[in-house]
């Protein structure tokens, strides 16, 4: 479970955040630039919040009373960038394997093999980022994200790349992915209807000006 409260400045922009999520896909919704990303990089320890406090599952990842800040590596969380960001030189199955921990990657258990089989893809190990279609990347990023046994998931707009029908399977997939694995999801999207498949919660955020000069920015949020 993660429980949040947090507030983060990016230049004149500034948002507070009070999250709450469960074992769920918590859907993020907002215009371009009302802080979408800038939450993901708070939670994932990316992005330093100013004040508040951010824990999962009882673990504090940040806390500005208790001057606790976990680097990225410490905090156990998946994140699945919205370019997939996979590393051009490595295989699909050396992709994976970089996010095994070093003490699990003889563990059977996480072969990522059976993770990439498990994903559809097997059949592409071997193969190089480049040689896989957007489709294809965007499972090899979830494999990878889902190999460092996280216990929250962050996806920004992981389907945005695609076109309408692999859009549609991977809605489905990501649901199931999301049965299986029994963690919080917080996905990112522009697309309604992304919202409606995927989202058991959905949070939209709203942009407005706060200062005299017009440029400061702040964002707000509603749950549904
Ligand atoms: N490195 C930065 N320095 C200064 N301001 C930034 C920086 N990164 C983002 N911002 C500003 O912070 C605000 C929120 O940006 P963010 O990327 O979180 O929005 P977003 O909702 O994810 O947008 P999009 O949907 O376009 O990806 C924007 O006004 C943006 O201009």
């Amino acid at each position: 479970m993660l429980d949040a409260h947090f507030t983060a400045q990016r230049g004149q922009f500034n948002i507070e955040m009070p999250l709450h999520v469960e074992q769920e896909i918590l859907v993020l919704c907002g215009p371009s630039g009302s802080g979408k990303t800038t939450i993901l990089q708070c939670l994932s320890g990316l992005l330093k919040p100013v004040s508040g406090f951010i824990k999962l599952n009882g673990r504090v990842l940040f806390s500005d009373k208790e001057k606790i800040n976990l680097p990225p590596r410490e905090r156990n969380i998946g994140y699945v960038f919205q370019d997939y960001a996979l590393f051009p030189h490595l295989t699909v199955k050396q992709n994976v394997t970089y996010g095994i921990k070093k003490d699990h990657r003889n563990s059977s258990l996480l072969d990522p093999l059976k993770l990439l089989h498990s994903f559809g893809i097997g059949h592409l190990a071997e193969r190089y980022p480049g040689q896989i279609s957007g489709g294809e990347k965007q499972r090899v990023a979830l494999a990878r994200a889902l190999a460092t046994q996280p216990e929250l998931l962050l996806l920004d707009e992981p389907l945005c790349a695609l076109d309408k029908d692999i859009r549609s399977t991977l809605r489905f997939e990501l649901r199931k992915i999301h049965q299986e694995w029994q963690i919080p999801f917080i996905l990112v999207t522009h697309d309604e209807e992304d919202a409606a498949v995927l989202g058991d919660t959905k949070m939209s955020l709203f942009r407005k000006r706060t200062a005299a000069s017009g440029t400061a920015q702040q964002s707000t949020c509603s749950h549904s």
